[in-house]
């Protein structure tokens, strides 16, 4: 079959189709489908060992799945490495930080923009000098909000502010399609706030896919909810209809009224 996926919609900018992973005998992700549409930005949310954060690796690359295929931009993605979906747009973030905290706000950027460009490069040449790098990362810089920091020690950030440069780093790479695992965790109502309005303002260029245990923050800034229960989707849908799903309240939300 032709690599090329046949979409109706130029919106549709990553797509899960049946996808599963198993480890041994547990189906920590069973024939998950969905769609991330351009401009839209779509939580996945479910209890503790749901599989989300195992269903985001599979969408970056980072684990193979055991069936199913995923579908970038129109193209089959399913056996391609991390870093060559990440080269074909698609950025993420992770639970764990990953910052490098004795570097500063602006050199944690440029390291992100080199490893998006590396190839066009010449390993010779000081990464400074790549103009291409710098500027990707003055772009995510400012976009995070984080240009007044640029020259701190990323050790010396607060929580939220190491949350956000995670995410301009992931800006840094260029990506149109940005997976966010909790970046909400651990933040203050200001911090979170910030971070709700750096989402929002994403959303315009990007399609988001965000994985978030903080309930009031999905249902402000989502527009599709998809919920998990062990390893499978059992709704997915708009916000309103998602408060009102039966099931979702019964398996979830806690009540079944
Ligand atoms: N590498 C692995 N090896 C074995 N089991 C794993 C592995 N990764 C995840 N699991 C299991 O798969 C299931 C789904 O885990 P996953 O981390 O995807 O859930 P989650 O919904 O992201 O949970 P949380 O909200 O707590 O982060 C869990 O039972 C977990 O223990």
């Amino acid at each position: 079959m032709s690599d090329a996926v046949l979409s109706s919609a130029d919106a549709i900018a990553l797509q899960a189709e049946g996808v599963s992973r198993y480890f041994g005998g547990l189906k920590a992700v069973e024939g998950v489908s969905l769609t991330l549409r351009r401009g839209e930005l779509h939580a996945v949310i479910g209890t503790n060992g749901a599989g989300k954060s195992t269903l985001i690796n599979l969408l970056s690359g980072e684990l193979p799945p055991s069936a199913g295929r995923v579908i970038l931009n129109g193209q089959e993605v399913t056996d391609w490495s991390q870093p060559r979906r990440a080269r074909a747009g698609l950025g993420r973030s992770y639970q764990r930080n990953t910052v490098f905290l004795e570097f500063t706000v602006r050199e944690n950027c440029r390291l992100a923009a080199q490893a998006r460009w590396q190839r066009a490069w010449d390993w010779w040449t000081p990464a400074k000098r790549c103009a291409k790098a710098q500027a990707a990362a003055e772009d995510a810089l400012a976009r995070a909000g984080l240009r007044a920091v640029a020259e701190r020690t990323a050790g010396t950030l607060s929580h939220g502010q190491k949350r956000q440069l995670e995410i301009a780093m992931c800006l840094a790479s260029d990506p149109q399609v940005l997976l966010l695992d909790e970046p909400l965790a651990g933040m203050g109502p200001e911090e979170t706030e910030r971070m709700l309005a750096l989402l929002g303002q994403l959303k315009t260029g990007h399609a988001i896919l965000l994985v978030e245990h903080d309930m009031d923050a999905v249902f402000r800034v989502a527009d599709r909810i998809t919920v998990m229960v062990n390893g499978r989707v059992i709704a997915s849908d708009l916000p309103d209809a998602i408060r009102q799903h039966r099931e979702v309240r019964i398996a979830y939300l806690g009540d079944g009224h």
